[in-house]
């Protein structure tokens, strides 16, 4: 194998400008799920990459998924799957990702365009989506690219599922996975999913665990219109001060989640599991350094793993509605939507955690004794996930972070949510994977998100190697 890698390498670096110009096209589609107008460019861009694989001589269809729920004036953008070989004394790796980004403006506080491009002289590639998760989609594409180049054969077959939804909850996937999982699906031995992000700079990490999210919208309402301040400010219920009150009431500024109950549904912490976090290599430095300060809320490395990976956490997002912009506007708005969502743990379900939230909110909003309307929903919600590295898909990859970063990985958890992963896991009854390509200082989710150079070319040559030790190892520990 060493050879064919050897020539795979170098047409990896070889072509390495090109690569980054084909991130450079996908960085300047702004497939942003969560924002209405945006959806003819998820399409776009899902028409994008569908036109790159067929280039490339794979198989390639693109999926309706129908409506969006809720809002059916809206398409949801199309499932991109595609097969890569079909030889039957082959493996078959069937590889997940998404093509939709976060949402993105310049005036957020972007240093660079969002949607350009832009490599500095220390090779830090920024752009929305750099790393979460185009730069990751297009390593497998880049992948297949190179050993054809070098004229290697492709170690394994491949299958690709893209959605574009991804950053919106994964709308409408869970039930296509299950409907493909004994058709489209397969043959697939195993699944592997880049989108996620090593916990430091350094040290490449294989990904055993997930937290799930529920997401939550908390709408106060009252008055038929905005009001003037001077005019009506004493004289009416204000639905933002009812807002400020009871989302205050949720979470403590130590990160204590305030809702009863909710604390009680985590699972309790064994023996084994204690000793794992203190061989992990992570850093207060590797925190800070990511966090961009030193306002972490643990002093030691083990608190904060275990606060990221294995306790529940609630985070305050946004108001839609609240005045928002720079200036002094003397308006009472007359109805705010509060965004707050909870990640959630072993062996919180959705509904439980539903109940709380929902009984507290009530409880919190009644004790304003206002006359303003309060209506909490679920907006979406993703299961955890946690499953057994003991498997050959983890030991292919475990080699091939050797090979090519020449270290052992870490085996760490995410504390953020790919929903998606459980349901491959259960549909298809295959061991599931997470290779991450992206470091801990990407800003996934930030303003200037970025992808390193250096993890982008690596990682390509990572995703390639991972599926020739794939090829190698014996079909064992199912
Ligand atoms: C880890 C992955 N790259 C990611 O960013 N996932 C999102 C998915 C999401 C969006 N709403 C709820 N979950 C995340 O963890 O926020
Ligand atoms: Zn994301
Ligand atoms: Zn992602």
């Amino acid at each position: 194998m060493a050879p064919q890698l050897d020539s795979y390498f170098k047409q990896v670096d070889d072509l390495s400008d090109h690569f980054i110009e084909r991130l450079r096209k996908a960085v300047a589609i702004p497939s942003v799920s969560a924002e209405d107008d945006r959806r003819p460019e998820v399409i776009r861009m899902g028409k994008f990459l569908a036109s790159e694989l067929k280039a490339l001589g794979a198989d390639v269809e693109l999926r309706e998924l129908g409506k969006q729920p809720h809002k059916e004036h809206l398409d949801l953008p199309p499932v991109v799957v595609a097969r890569y070989g079909s030889d039957k004394s082959k493996r078959t790796i069937l590889v997940y990702g998404h093509y939709d980004v976060q949402p993105a403006l310049k005036d957020d506080g972007w240093a660079t365009e969002p949607f350009d491009l832009t490599v500095d002289d220390k090779g830090r590639m920024y752009g929305r989506g750099s790393t979460d998760d185009k730069g990751p989609v297009l390593g497998w594409l880049n992948a297949i690219e190179a050993h054809q180049k070098a004229g290697i054969d492709f170690p394994v077959n491949l299958l690709m599922c893209f959605e574009g939804m991804e950053e919106y909850g994964s709308e409408g996937l869970d039930d296509f996975i299950n409907e493909e999982a004994k058709k489209y699906f397969k043959d697939a031995d195993a699944v592997c999913i880049s989108d996620n992000y090593w916990l430091g700079t350094e040290k490449p990490c294989l990904t055993y665990g997930l937290r799930g999210c529920n997401y939550y919208s908390l709408e106060i309402s009252g008055p038929g219109q905005d009001l003037h301040s001077g005019v009506f400010g004493g004289t009416a219920h204000e639905p933002m001060t009812d807002l400020m009150r009871v989302m205050s009431t949720l979470v403590a500024p130590d990160g204590k989640i305030l809702i009863d109950g909710i604390n009680e549904l985590v699972a309790p912490m064994t023996d084994d599991e204690k000793s794992l976090y203190g061989d992990i290599a992570f850093t207060m430095d590797n925190l800070y350094e990511s966090l961009g300060s030193t306002s972490g809320i643990y002093d030691n490395k083990e608190q904060t793993l275990m606060a990221r990976w294995r306790y529940p956490s609630l985070s305050l997002h946004g108001v839609e509605g609240a005045f928002s912009a720079p200036g002094a506007k003397t308006v009472i708005p007359a109805k705010v939507i509060g965004k707050f969502s909870i990640r959630i743990v072993p062996d919180m379900e959705i509904e439980d955690v539903n109940k709380l939230v929902f009984a507290h909110v009530d409880k919190a909003f009644a004790a304003l004794g206002s006359k303003n309307t309060c209506k909490c929903t679920l907006q979406h919600a993703g299961k955890w996930w946690v499953a057994s590295p003991k498997h050959w898909n983890f030991t292919a990859a475990g080699k091939a972070v050797e090979h090519v970063w020449g270290v052992k990985p870490d085996l760490t958890r995410e504390g953020g949510s790919i929903p998606v992963t459980l349901t491959f896991e259960q549909a298809t009854g295959k061991n599931v994977l997470l290779l991450p390509m992206g470091s801990s200082t990407d800003a996934a989710h930030s303003i200037n998100e970025k992808l390193d150079k250096r993890n982008y070319i690596e990682g390509i040559k990572l995703l390639g190697t991972y599926l020739h030790y794939v090829a190698e190892e014996p079909m064992k520990e199912e």
